[in-house]
This record gives structure tokens, C-alpha cells and sequence, in this order.
């Protein structure tokens, strides 16, 4: 099979979907791979390592997307990019497709196959390829979070740690899955007060078994989000329903009763976010104030450590991407149900429940393609 990759443009995004290690699995197994140049560069992998591994270099964009039939990428395409969907081209990479109703049209219109990293659900509904992106910006949420309470950045000026004699910070997290527990860790060690709020009272019971003393787990429901809020300096979204819209646990009023100069981290914003005045920021303008509340509502946050991330992330995608490429899209999601959950549309057809809810599109039953 043919496999594109080509160099990621959102802003500031570095990451690159395909590492040599994985390029080299690909031609091992029969396949050609068109790297377009310099795609690898911004995570430390130059063209000549995947030439090294029987790779081609391609020299533009519409070389990679041209001569694909797999197309690998890590953001979603973003709308110069559309020009290259067609309907016989098969997309892996992450969409959020419920977050963005002009990017589902557009996909949809162009009758290509997309297979969504972020809703590849296993049996015990882990999401592998979510998982490791979860894990670096869960705990990247703790860096950023702490970066904007410095008064320099118009935050409250609190230490999450504290000192001897001042107490720490209270970090609030909203969800106890992948991104709040790798917040809590890192919140935790720096010693600041951590409370973690989450619906699942099976979850909330795993984390008092695994989570440190200053790590305190609330249930999730409006009175207790309100309460814990009002009295905290950094707020961390990470509530997920898989594939769709992310539901809004803090509402615009709710600002009022916070502590100026608090931040709020809403992670979850690639869905849509949980906090209701949350849109999406960039690396260079992550930051913005309402009603006296720093929020930050980067979408690619593992963008900025791209070397980590790419590497985190290949290593889950890889095994899945060698599926398609050995036994193409159709045959593979027949063969793994896990992979079959990632389809969200093929031919102009939604087959994701949660995109279809989204915006009110009918859902077509994602086996019957296979
Ligand atoms: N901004 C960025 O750069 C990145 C964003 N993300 C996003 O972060 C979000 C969270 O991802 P994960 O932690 O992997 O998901 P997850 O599925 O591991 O955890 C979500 C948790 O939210 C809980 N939850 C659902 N409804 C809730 C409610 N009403 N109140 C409290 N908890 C509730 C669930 O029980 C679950 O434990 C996703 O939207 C994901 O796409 C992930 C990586 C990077
Ligand atoms: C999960 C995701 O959207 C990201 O890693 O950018
Ligand atoms: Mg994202």
C-alpha cells in the first residue's frame, strides 16, 4: 500500500505521525512510504533517517496527500488541507470531529474514510490511542496551569507548593480518567492540595487506592463542582465522553464565585470543552481573561513537546497502522473491533454516535461498510 505522511501545519504543532522505527516496519511489510520533507525535523527525526529505512522524501504537501492511499497525520486537517480529501483516500489520525461542524462537512463532502485515534475504544473502553496524548497533557496541565498563576501573567500569584508556614495551592480536576490522574501526580508532588472530581464512583474508588494523602476524590455533581471551585486556584478540565461534544460543568455565572486571578486549564477543550466560556487558543496566544479568570484552552497541547509526544504516541498507532496497511481499511476493522470503534465516517456517512448526535446527522451503522 501507498502511505503518505505529511509535515503537520497547525500552529506550532511539531509532532509527525510516522517515526524511521515505524517507516522502517512499513517497508519491511511490503509497503511504499512518502514522507514530505522536513515532516520529521520538528520532533528530531531528519528526512535522511527515514531515507536510511527504504522511505521516499516527497517535497511538498500535495506529493504526500497525492500519492497516498493511507494518509497518516496527528491534528486534523485544517481547512488549506482540505483540497487534498477525496473519496478514495483513507485518513488515521485525530479528528474531534463533534467539536467542529465545518471540519465534519467538509470531510464528509469529500466521501473520504476517516479512522479517529481519539475513538479506538478497546473492550475495557480504554481509548489506546488517546491514552499517551492524555498522559502528556495531563501533566503538562500542572506546568501551564502553575506558569499562569505567576502574577507576571496576570494570575493569583500563588506558589502551588507553598512554603513552610504558607499553605499550597488547591488544584481542582474535573474528571479522573487518563488527563486527571497524570495531573493529579504531578500536582500532587509539587505538594499542592489536589481535589478530583469524577461521575464514576468505581473510578473515584481506584483512585483513592493509587493516589497520594493530598489527593482528595469528590463526586461529581454541581453542587460539589461549585463548591470546590470557590475556593481553588487552578481549575483542570478533563472530562470525556468518547467522540462527542464535552458536557458543561462550569458555567459563565459560576466565574463570579471564583478567586480573581484563578486559571482555569480545560484540556477537554478538543471536545468542546467542560467550562462553558473555554474556546480554543494556540501555543502562541494560549491565554485569554473573563471575568477575572485566566483560561487556557490549548488544543494540541503535547504539541509543544513534540520529541515526547511523537514518540508516546507512534508507539500506540504503529500496531494499528500496520492493520491497515497489510490488510486495508475494510478488512482490518472487520478483523478488530477496537479499530472499527475509530471510524467516524466513510463515503459522506456518519458512523460515529457521537458525531451524529452533535449535529443532528444521520448515523449509518459503521458495519455495514465492511
Ligand atoms: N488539549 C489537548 O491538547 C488534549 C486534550 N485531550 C482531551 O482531554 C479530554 C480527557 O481525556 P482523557 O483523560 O483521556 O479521558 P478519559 O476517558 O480517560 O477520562 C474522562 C473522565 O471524565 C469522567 N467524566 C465524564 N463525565 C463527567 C462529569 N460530568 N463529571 C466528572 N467527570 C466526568 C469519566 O468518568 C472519565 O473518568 C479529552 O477530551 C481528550 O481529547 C487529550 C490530550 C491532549
Ligand atoms: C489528543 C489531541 O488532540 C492531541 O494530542 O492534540
Ligand atoms: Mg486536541
Amino acid at each position: 500500500m501507498r502511505i503518505g505522511v505529511p509535515k503537520e501545519i497547525k500552529t506550532n504543532e511539531n509532532r509527525v505521525a510516522l517515526v524511521p522505527a515505524g517507516a522502517e516496519a512499513l517497508v519491511a511489510s511490503g509497503h511504499d512510504v512518502f514522507i514530505e520533507t522536513g515532516a520529521g525535523i520538528g520532533s528530531g527525526f531528519e528526512d535522511a533517517a527515514y531515507v536510511a529505512v527504504g522511505a521516499q522524501i516527497v517535497p511538498d504537501a500535495a506529493s504526500a496527500w497525492g500519492k497516498a492511499e493511507l494518509l497518516l497525520k496527528v491534528k486534523e486537517p485544517i481547512a488549506p488541507e482540505w483540497q487534498y480529501l477525496r473519496p478514495d483516500l483513507t485518513l488515521f489520525t485525530y479528528f474531534h470531529f463533534a467539536a467542529d461542524e465545518a471540519l465534519t462537512q467538509a470531510h464528509l463532502a469529500s466521501g473520504a474514510t476517516c479512522i479517529a485515534y481519539e475513538t479506538v475504544e478497546l473492550p475495557n473502553r480504554d481509548l489506546p490511542l488517546l491514552i499517551p496524548m492524555s498522559e502528556v497533557a495531563g501533566r503538562m496541565a500542572v506546568q501551564e496551569g502553575a506558569k499562569y498563576l505567576e502574577k507576571l501573567y496576570g494570575g493569583r500569584g500563588v506558589l502551588l507548593g507553598g512554603v513552610p508556614g504558607v499553605a499550597p495551592a488547591k488544584v481542582v480536576i474535573l474528571g479522573g480518567g487518563i488527563v486527571g490522574v497524570n495531573a493529579a501526580k504531578m500536582a500532587a508532588g509539587l505538594g499542592a492540595k489536589v481535589v478530583v472530581l469524577d461521575l464514576s464512583l468505581e473510578r473515584l474508588r481506584y483512585l483513592s487506592d493509587v493516589m497520594p494523602a493530598n489527593v482528595q476524590l469528590v463526586h461529581s455533581n454541581r453542587h460539589n463542582i461549585l463548591e470546590q471551585i470557590s475556593t481553588c486556584d487552578l481549575v483542570i478540565g478533563g472530562v470525556l465522553i468518547p467522540g462527542a461534544k464535552a458536557p458543561k460543568l462550569v458555567r459563565r455565572a459560576d466565574l463570579a464565585k471564583m478567586r480573581p486571578g484563578a486559571v482555569i486549564v480545560d484540556v477537554a477543550v478538543d471536545q468542546g470543552g467542560c467550562v462553558e466560556t473555554i474556546k480554543p487558543t494556540t501555543h502562541e496566544n494560549p491565554t485569554y481573561t473573563v471575568d477575572g479568570i485566566i483560561h487556557y484552552g490549548v488544543a494540541n497541547m503535547p504539541g509543544a513537546v513534540p520529541r515526547t509526544s511523537t514518540l508516546a504516541l507512534t508507539n500506540a498507532t504503529l500496531p494499528y497502522t500496520l492493520q491497515l496497511a497489510n490488510k486495508g481499511w475494510k478488512k482490518a476493522l472487520k478483523d478488530n473491533g477496537a479499530l472499527l470503534k475509530g471510524l467516524n465516517m466513510s463515503g459522506g456517512k456518519v458512523t460515529f454516535p457521537g458525531v451524529a448526535e452533535a449535529f443532528g446527522m444521520e448515523l449509518t451503522d459503521p458495519s455495514s461498510f465492511l
